[in-house]
């Protein structure tokens, strides 16, 4: 039976006179690769933020795992199952990379505050465990020889994958990727669609915006096509691909096309 990880439906958000989305409602199953497209300014970004918490939407409704699902705070919704990377890479650049990805590790921990404060055994013992798993982590994403480098000190593509890292240390039951392609070359492109791939092939459930074309059509299961915050598409990426709105919106007057 198909399993539905993410459920969203009505989600409208205003800002002043701006209908940023309206109306917009996506359904992601378990171990799909799901697609937001869309030319600039279309609502991507403000879908993603109000799906992770950062904007209150005006309505909508949402379901994750089945369950009701209200985001709200940041380390909430990490806790409730949904983790993110930004369009705009944010990393603890003074940090290692190991320990930017046993941050996200620990919203999965037990020991609180007086046990980091009094280093208890049990705490000691979690904190092992939890380097060693963020270790694993960096070397499934490929960069596990920069475990003890500082974020900022790696790669554009690097950091991105670092990202990744930590999103997928909060164990979540989706991921959401805020454009991981950006600024990257086409080699480094080629090794993030076979990350992505493994880490869908692992299981996991992916929610992804992108400015790739290409990159979208390759890996994705369904897509959405966003335009003017309202979703004029919705089917495989060959369904999209040859929906004339998505024709028009991406050609047409008034766009940058991508
Ligand atoms: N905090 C905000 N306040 C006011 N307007 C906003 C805010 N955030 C986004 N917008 C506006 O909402 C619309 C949708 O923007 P959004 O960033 O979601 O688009 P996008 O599809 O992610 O675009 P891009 O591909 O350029 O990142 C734009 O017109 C944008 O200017």
């Amino acid at each position: 039976m198909t399993q539905t990880v993410l459920k969203v439906g009505g989600v409208a958000k205003r800002f002043g006179g701006l209908q940023a989305l309206s109306d917009v409602g996506i359904t992601i199953n378990a171990g799909q690769v799901y697609g937001l497209i869309g030319p600039n300014g279309a609502g991507k970004t403000t879908f993603f933020n109000v799906l992770t918490g950062l904007y209150t939407p005006d309505s909508g409704t949402f379901e994750l795992g089945g369950e009701p699902y209200k985001p709200s705070a940041v380390h909430k919704v990490a806790k409730a199952g949904i983790a993110r990377t930004f369009q705009n890479i944010r990393l603890f650049a003074d940090m290692t990379a190991l320990e930017n990805v046993m941050v996200g590790r620990h919203v999965r921990t037990h020991s609180g505050l007086i046990g980091a404060v009094f280093r208890t055994a049990s705490f000691k013992k979690e904190e092992a465990e939890i380097a060693q798993r963020a270790q694993e982590l960096l070397d499934y994403v490929g960069i596990g020889k920069y475990a003890e480098f500082k974020a900022r000190t790696l790669s554009y593509g690097d950091q991105r994958r670092l990202e990744i890292a930590r999103a997928l240390a909060t164990d979540p039951k989706l991921i959401a990727l805020d454009e991981p392609a950006a600024g990257m070359n086409a080699t480094e492109k080629v090794t993030l669609r076979e990350l992505i791939d493994r880490i869908r092939n692992d299981g996991r459930t992916i929610l992804l915006i992108e400015h790739d074309v290409k990159l979208v059509m390759g890996l994705c299961d369904r897509v959405t096509v966003l335009d003017y915050g309202k979703q004029i598409a919705e089917g495989t990426p060959a369904e999209v691909q040859s929906n004339e709105k998505v024709i028009e919106a991406y050609l047409g007057a008034g766009h940058a096309a991508h």
